[in-house]
């Protein structure tokens, strides 16, 4: 072995509902990864695989402070189902019920729901076309784009649209098209929602810099608030993903998601990898 290889890289595989995280804990120090090992642990046949990385730092704030990117490199404010993840693991570590995480949308609250289940108030949702964002002012509640779909952030552009069966939907193709639409400067994450009652809802996911998902948490959070702002159901919704089911509450004080979370294993990305 040579002296001037990088030394083994640490790493947790964690996932919400199979929406899956590589997650790097940082808090005793050291630097995110840059973008280019990023994709490459982002590789499933090469690399780790995985929808989202994260890393955990400390902070002087917050209990942690957590920063989310895709596989294709890109950063995202906001990843709930990372969020209730780590909180997880930490409640778990710690023996604490309640902590604060601060991320790129705001410090954000998780508590222990009990049942092995974990709560996130994944804070309010974004309305202000500016802030979302989106190239200019339109109706946020119908965008002018066939199939009338709905736009709200969370930290993250959404576009929402409402199907009778969500099932027909080619998610691929819509997906990927939809994502890249001139109306949004910084992509969009694509969801397809059937409504199946006042206080249930089926979605399907296209993530941005990511592609279709088993879940999402910010896009099951943008999915309740458009349907409620759409007036298709109350505020408090259990929305099935492909992969399980979330239950969304938006209270006054924010959006709260809650549902199960799975620390897989431990690894280490070894210093031949690494120096590859
Ligand atoms: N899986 C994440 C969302 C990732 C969103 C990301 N694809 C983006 O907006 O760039 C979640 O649970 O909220």
């Amino acid at each position: 072995m040579s002296a001037d290889l990088p030394q083994a890289l640490p790493f947790m595989k964690m996932h919400g509902l199979g929406n899956d995280f590589v997650v790097i804990d940082l808090r005793a120090g050291g630097q995110p990864p840059a973008a280019g090992l990023i994709m490459r642990i982002a590789d499933r046949n090469r690399g780790v695989g995985f929808d989202q990385l994260a890393t955990i730092e400390a902070d002087e704030q917050a209990d942690l402070r957590l920063r989310f990117w895709n596989p294709d490199g890109s950063v995202s404010a906001a990843c709930g189902n990372a969020t209730r993840c780590i909180a997880r693991y930490v409640m778990d570590e710690t023996g604490r019920d309640r902590l604060s995480l601060r991320t790129d949308h705001g410090t954000l609250q998780a508590e222990d729901a009990g049942a092995g289940m974990t709560r996130v108030n994944m804070g309010h949702p974004v309305f202000d076309w500016r802030q979302i964002p989106l190239a200019q002012d339109v109706d946020i509640d119908h965008l002018p784009i066939p199939g009338d779909p709905v736009a709200t952030g969370m930290g993250n552009p959404h576009m929402t649209f409402f199907v009778e069966d969500a099932a027909a939907v080619d998610l691929e193709g819509f997906g990927a098209r939809h994502e890249h639409h001139p109306l949004y400067p910084e992509r969009s994450n694509v969801e397809i929602v059937q409504v199946l009652s006042r206080d249930e809802i089926l979605l399907r996911i296209w993530e941005r810099g990511t592609g279709p998902t088993l879940a999402s948490g910010s896009c099951s959070c943008a999915a309740a608030v458009a349907a409620a702002r759409r007036g298709l159901t109350g505020r408090r919704v259990k929305v099935n993903v492909p992969g399980g089911v979330l239950h969304i509450d938006w209270r006054e004080d924010g959006v709260w998601m809650e549902g199960a979370t799975a620390h897989v294993f431990s690894g280490m990305l070894t210093p031949e990898w690494l120096s590859e």
